[in-house]
């Protein structure tokens, strides 16, 4: 359970001199005083708290992990989002920072069942989760711990250090070895084995978990033979390459353009003279904003200070990457999910220690510890993976303007098809409006035609999902030797199963979804919980054998175009092909260097990507997204059309777009066709100003899930009562209803929405609501108070 508030400890003396706010502390919590660890967030002579004080027990840090500033940003932060500071803490340290419990069996009775008095022989506490394996044992204990006659204890255990431990052999000469060896025979055959596997070793080192592992020892093992200085560990912090799966070649400044430089020299004016200040950096596919950021960072490092850049999700961003490193190399350190814990805690502590002074990062890359930042970037700021979805629920953008404004520098917005939130904020002049209306040596956007679906499909078979059009067109690039992106938003093979007697469709027994047909792995998958089963051969219901698969997948496309085109080099990017550490940059670099004729994937191919002999974009359903019912399908379709056509004809030769659709009149689609942003952003404002949605009114989404579905929903009854009574008369509250996907993973879910433009009484309510959530949670009720939510469904 989470906790929020602070707790009061005393300082022993010979930590007086230590102790610093922003360090980590190990403090005994609770009725059983188990070690807990904390963060110091403020230090006072005297407390008028009347209660017993307990008192610190060590000291994690020798200085503070977080910076006066992130103090701060976590208040505000916490504030801000309605979430718990704890929560905000600690998502600004990398993951292997942060505490991680066992759970220890201490005996305290020694009237015990042999079996157990066996278990503790030597020493008198064993880690609780190595017994998971024998359930008898495991009942044993459990029994025993009922009867009090074993504890449970928690211990804080830091991650990683032990990796870093490598196992090193001592001088042990033949006769010591003999001598030792005859000493054990009897005795303990793990050290024995040990003894016999340093001495074959020479003087050659290991790894403490790999030597642990081969020869099935622990590392009490090890330890004893330490004891016994037949050999000794040293710590060796090994080095990581972040950067591995990228190769650089350095890249000079380029020479701006007049616009480009125009846009530069106003932000670099603003980096010079320390200025906060927001630019919505709005610029066409194409049109060069990586290099007005690189040479607005580059102003940042000349000025002595650091750079911060996000970017929606590295590993789909490698040119990116490349081109940061090229530009500042071994000034950059990389944060972000690819990277394994270890890798992502060095980035950290080269940042913490200043000899990092460019971060490029996704989302939680914001919190880099940097000091003295000269500007942050926020690349394709419109895209939605900058909001976490889970508490502490913060935008990167708002944590990026805080940031900004702390360190008295500029922030840049980037995109070609900015939110509308960002963009009528550029429009009232709260963030300055930079322009790049021209892509780079004035290549013209490509053109964009719309097919029509429900015509085209008359001319060709029922189980195809290429137009003739489209068919064509790939036809003349292949020819041409160019290359083509072709992008489906929708992995698998086919979305869900219908028996054609019955009607039945193949569900997640888990989730109120339908399961997808995938190919790859032979079976039915949920998106939502991964849930996995085979393929039915009739129908469960009615036992029927006419089984029909509806909806596409890429899987099935990517059989599709072998057939049409059975000469053609594929690669297909979706989350199925592309688990693997790596993968993205592999296949990007594959379709750099020309070993593939098609790049076939999901939205995961949209944006960012920079390929000249790129010529064809084809969209296969562009209608994916418009079905939702959320007032944001209409933003995001375009989004998603005007960047994925962005990656055709960027240099030299110009490029064309098809888009597949069942709904060319839709406005959304008819812009992107023109891909003209201001004009859908005055049509969308329209929109929206009618039906009361953002930029037009602040919205809050609360939601309640329980196991039970009348529990969720009395849940949230009970909220919207007490909402309802505390808000004023012109704040709007929608629902309660159900979650358009009502269960998730055997989780019903709940919510309600919350509509205002200027509520005073709105803190107030939500912190109640947050603050009793503790309780609710204890009763498997789960309350979550999102701010501005970018997902309504
Ligand atoms: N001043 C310049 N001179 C020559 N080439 C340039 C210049 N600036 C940028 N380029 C090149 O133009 C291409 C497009 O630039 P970039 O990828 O930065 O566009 P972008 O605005 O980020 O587009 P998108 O929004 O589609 O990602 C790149 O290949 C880049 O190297
Ligand atoms: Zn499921």
């Amino acid at each position: 359970m989470q906790t929020d508030r602070p707790f009061i400890y005393q300082i022993p003396t010979k930590f007086e001199k230590l102790i610093q706010v922003g360090m980590r502390v190990n403090v005994p919590f609770g009725k059983g005083n188990r070690l807990i660890q904390g963060f110091v967030i403020n230090l006072k002579e005297d407390t008028d708290y009347s209660g017993k004080t307990k008192e610190i027990v060590t000291l994690v840090d020798v200085e503070p992990i977080l910076s006066k500033e992130l103090m701060l940003l976590a208040k505000w932060m916490a504030h801000e989002n309605y979430a718990f500071l704890i929560s905000c803490l600690q998502v600004m340290l990398p993951s292997a920072m942060r505490a991680k419990y066992y759970k220890r069996l201490v005996l305290v009775d020694n009237e015990v069942d042999p079996i157990i008095k066996n278990y503790f022989s030597k020493g008198n506490s064993r880690i609780l989760e190595e017994t998971n394996t024998d359930p008898m044992l495991f009942k044993k204990l459990m029994g025993a711990r009922n009867a009090g006659k074993i504890r449970i204890e928690y211990v804080i255990k830091e991650g990683l250090s032990e990796k870093k431990v490598q196992v090193i052999l001592n001088k042990l000469t033949k006769e010591s070895y003999h001598k030792e060896k005859e000493k054990l025979r009897s005795n303990a055959v793990s050290l024995n084995k040990l003894i016999d596997f340093l001495v074959d070793l020479k003087d050659k080192q290991l790894e403490q978990v790999v030597v642990e592992k081969k020869l099935g020892i622990t590392s009490s093992v090890i330890k004893k033979a330490e004891l016994k200085k037949w050999l000794t560990r040293k710590i060796i912090v090994k080095k990581r390459n972040p950067y591995q799966q990228y190769d650089f070649v350095e890249t000079k400044p380029k020479k701006l353009t007049a616009m480009q430089e125009e846009v530069v020299d106003k932000i670099n004016s603003m980096i010079r003279d320390n200025k906060a200040m927001t630019f919505l950096l709005e610029g066409v596919t194409g049109s060069g904003k990586t290099e007005v950021y690189l040479q607005a960072m580059a102003q940042a490092l000349k000025n002595n200070q650091t750079a911060l850049m996000l970017v929606p999700e590295i590993a789909l961003t490698p040119q990116m990457v490349k081109n940061v490193v090229g530009r500042f190399g071994s000034k950059v350190a990389l944060l972000h999910s690819g990277l394994s814990e270890g890798e992502r805690l060095d980035e950290w502590h080269r940042i913490q220690s200043g000899d990092a002074q460019v971060v490029v990062g996704a989302r939680s890359a914001v919190f880099a510890p940097l000091k003295n930042i000269g500007i942050i970037v926020i690349d394709e700021e419109h895209e939605t993976s900058y909001k976490q979805e889970k508490m502490p629920r913060y935008h990167a953008r708002e944590v990026a303007k805080w940031r900004a404004k702390m360190n008295n520098c500029p922030l840049i917005l980037g995109s070609a098809t900015p939110s509308l939130e960002t963009r009528a904020r550029a429009k009232k002049g709260v963030y300055e409006w930079l322009h790049l209306s021209e892509r780079i040596n004035k290549m013209p956007l490509p053109e964009v035609r719309l097919i029509d679906m429900r015509v085209a499909t008359k001319k060709i078979d029922e189980n195809v999902d290429f137009s003739l059009e489209l068919r064509k067109e790939i036809q003349i690039r292949l020819k041409k030797n160019e290359q083509i992106i072709l992008m489906l938003n929708r992995r698998g093979y086919s979305s869900f199963m219908m028996c054609r007697d019955c009607g039945e469709v193949l569900q997640c027994p888990n989730c109120d979804i339908s399961l997808t047909l995938h190919l790859d792995s032979h079976s039915m998958k949920c998106h939502y919980c991964g849930h996995e089963e085979r393929i039915p051969q009739k129908c469960p219901n009615c036992g029927s054998k006419k089984i029909r698969y509806y909806g596409t997948g890429t899987q099935k496309v990517e059989q599709e175009l072998q057939n049409l085109f059975p000469e053609v080099r594929i690669l297909r990017m979706d989350v199925d092909t592309t688990r693997k550490k790596g993968a993205h940059a592999k296949f990007l670099k594959q379709f750099g260097d020309k070993k593939a004729d098609i790049l076939l994937g999901t939205q995961m191919i949209a944006k960012g990507l920079d390929f000249p002999d790129v010529t064809l974009v084809g969209v296969l359903n562009a209608d994916t997204a418009l079905g939702l019912a959320d007032f944001r399908a209409s933003e995001r379709t375009f989004q998603l059309l005007t960047q994925v056509s962005g990656r055709a004809g960027r240099a030299q030769k110009e490029g064309k777009v098809i888009i597949q659709t069942f709904n060319p009149e839709h406005y959304a689609l008819q812009l992107a066709k023109k891909q003209n942003y201001e004009e859908f952003f005055i049509k969308e404002m329209l929109v929206r100003h009618q039906n009361g949605y953002p930029p037009y009114f602040y919205t809050i989404q609360v939601t309640a899930n329980a196991k039970e579905e009348g529990v969720a929903a009395k849940k949230i009854y009970q909220i919207y009562a007490e909402l309802k009574a505390a808000l004023s008369a012109e704040s709007i509250i929608l629902g309660p209803t159900p979650k358009a996907v009502l269960r998730i993973n055997n989780q019903f879910y709940y919510q309600l929405i919350i509509k205002y433009k200027n509520e005073p009484m709105l803190d107030r309510a939500l912190n109640n609501i947050l603050q009793k959530s503790q309780k609710d949670e204890q009763q498997g009720i789960l309350i979550s108070i999102d701010k501005e939510p970018l997902n309504f469904i």
